[in-house]
Order: C-alpha cells, then structure tokens, then sequence
C-alpha cells in the first residue's frame, strides 16, 4: 500500500501484507523487485532532477545505456578519461586517499561549444560505471541555500552533472538581493558552489561533472586542481569521427538492412568523411544530417558534400581555445 499523502521528500513508506502466516511470498517478491531493480542499472541508467517544488529528487527518466563509442571526440582523450574514472572508482584508490586523509572526490569539465556531446558523454560514463546521474542545472538553482539541500541530499558514488556552470554568479552582494521586476532571475553563487564541490557529502566518491560552452568565463577558484582535476574539450567532428559515425549509422548490428556488403560501406564512410572538413561541423549537426538519410548510405555519401557547404554559410565562427590540463597542474 502506498501512501497517498506522500510529498517527494525523504524514502517513501510501503506496507506489503498477504494472506496467511508464511512470509515467504512477501520475501520472493521483494527479491523479485531487487533482482529487477538491479537488471535495470545494467541496461538504464536513472537520471534524477528536483521535484517540481524544488524539495527533493526524484526520478525524472530512465534511459537506455549509451555506450561509450557512440560519443565521438578525440580517441585518447576518451581513454585518458576513461582510466582516470576507472581509477578513482577502484576501490584501493578509495583506501588510498582516505590513509592518506585526501578527500575523496574527482571532479571534470566537459566544455565545447552547444551540441558537441558535453550531455551525451556524461549519460555515457554513468552507463558505463553502472551509476545514476543526478543532474543540476545551475541557471536555475535560485539560491546557495538551494544548492546546498541539493547536495545533502545526493548519495555518495553516482555521476552529478552540473550544468551550465558558467551562469553561477561571481558577485554574492548581486545574488543574495530578492531578484527586481523585468530582471533575470537569480542565481546560487559562485561562493555557494565551492562550498558544495568542498563539502563533506562530495568527499565520498561522487564523480562531479561540470559543463560550460565558456570556460573563458569561469572563476581560477573553481578551476583549480581537486575541484576539476580533468578538462575535457568536446569540439566539432574531425574527419575520423564522422568516419565513425557513418559506419556506425548504417551498421547492420542496428538492423539495417541493405544490399551493401563491409567493404562497399567502408568506402562510402571514406568518401563520406573526405567530404567532411575537420573542426567545423558539431557532431550534433551531423546527426541532424543522417537523421535525414537513414535508408541509403549512397544518399548520405553523395548529399553530404551540398550539405556542408550549406552548413558552412550558416555558421557564425566562435574559437575555442582548448585548455591544456597539464596547465592546470592536473
Ligand atoms: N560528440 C558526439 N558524438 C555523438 N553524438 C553527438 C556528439 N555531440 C552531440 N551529439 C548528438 O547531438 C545531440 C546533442 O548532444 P548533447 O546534448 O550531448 O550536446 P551538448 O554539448 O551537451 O550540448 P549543449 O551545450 O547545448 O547542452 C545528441 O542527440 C547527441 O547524440
């Protein structure tokens, strides 16, 4: 039975009876339920936002796994990133740190410009360290009192995925005035969020993921080792990348059905990928493109070379400078 009064915040109470003096039905079914619950983090991963009312977190989706080779950026730095996560989630690192009294703790930044896989990454790291996400979006935490309930209330080993980071407030006098007719609304501030990235409940093996399209805009304070300790550029598709994404796209493992054998689809993904100019199209738009031409690998590979040019036209230039961790001493 479930109670109806229940209000999102806190574990919610379930009372289960049945017939008769065994309790073994109600074990089974409560082994069914974990047996469920557990088959479900090897094929979902859950994503957790706050309830409407801002009071608690809950539930919001559950998606599918995305693996980790469906997010295309450079190569080594997927690996670079992959093992440090594997190794701070080893538990001798756990045992490591705390011997030698290190908060326990390891936070990223994932910054790029809108559409380069700064959100699908971190969806995919959390399916691939079977974790749940919790996801923060900073532009609308109201107050640093918000964000910190927020944090007291994550558990210790998931993914929480702050984004946005750049819309934190530098100036605490601007944030703590009640927000005026007709202005922005305000924001949590960049003081209220160290104190969260420094405090006691993300010292226990959260893996903290920052995403920012302007890393030029964001405070040394919050950049430094031990709050991000990896930066990772997510940029626009070089020619390798939509290489991949192609064979991927018109792979039979994906129930495509087609007359073109291997061979043939590798040559399409070449002369698809040669049309492609590296560093200027997010991966994002390419998408956008296959979305259009999921039947015919040909269309795809003929179309694409009009398309870009199109692309191009459009496109308004914003630089990335990519920030180098080992100038961050990380
Ligand atoms: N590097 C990538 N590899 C594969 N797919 C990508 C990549 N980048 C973006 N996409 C696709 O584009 C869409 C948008 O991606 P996503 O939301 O992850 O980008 P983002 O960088 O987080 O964008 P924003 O900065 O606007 O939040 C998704 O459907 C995703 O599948």
């Amino acid at each position: 039975m479930s109670n109806p009064g229940y209000d999102g915040i806190g574990g919610e109470e379930l009372t289960i009876s049945c017939f008769g003096w065994s309790a073994d039905p109600v074990k089974k079914f409560i082994k069914a339920c974990r047996d469920y619950s557990e088959t479900q983090t090897q094929f979902f991963v859950i994503i957790y936002s706050r309830d409407r009312y801002g009071l608690a977190w809950q539930p919001k989706a559950r998606k599918p796994i995305r693996l980790l080779e469906t997010v295309h950026f450079d190569n080594q730095l997927k690996q670079d990133l992959l093992a440090d996560i594997r190794n701070y989630l080893d538990p001798k690192t756990q045992r490591r740190y705390q011997t030698r009294s290190m908060p326990y703790r390891r936070g990223y930044l994932f910054y790029g410009p809108p559409g380069t896989g700064k959100s699908s990454l971190s969806l995919a790291i959390a399916g691939e360290f079977g974790l749940d996400l919790y996801e923060v979006k900073i532009p609308s935490v109201a107050t640093d009192a918000d964000l910190e309930q927020m944090f007291q209330d994550i558990p210790p080993r998931c993914v929480v995925l702050l984004e946005d980071i750049d819309a934190v407030w530098t100036d605490r006098s601007i944030a703590s005035k009640p927000a005026q007719e007709g202005q922005p609304m305000q924001n949590c501030t960049l003081s209220g969020l160290l104190n969260v990235l420094d405090g006691v409940g993300s010292q226990e093996g959260r893996i903290v993921i920052m995403t920012t399209n302007r890393p030029e805009a964001l405070d040394s304070a919050l950049t430094r080792p031990g709050r991000i300790d990896m930066k990772v550029y997510l940029g626009n598709i070089n020619r390798q990348s939509s290489r991949e994404m192609f064979l991927r796209m018109f792979s039979p493992d994906l129930g495509f059905k087609t007359l073109v054998d291997m061979d043939e689809l590798q040559e399409l993904a070449t002369d698809f990928a040669r049309q492609i100019p590296d560093d200027k199209i997010t991966p994002s738009a390419l998408q956008g493109f296959f979305q259009h031409h999921l039947e015919s690998p040909y269309d795809a590979a003929s179309l694409i070379g009009g398309w870009v040019s199109e692309e191009l036209a459009k496109r308004s230039d914003k630089e990335f400078e990519v920030i180098t961790n080992h100038e961050n001493g990380a």
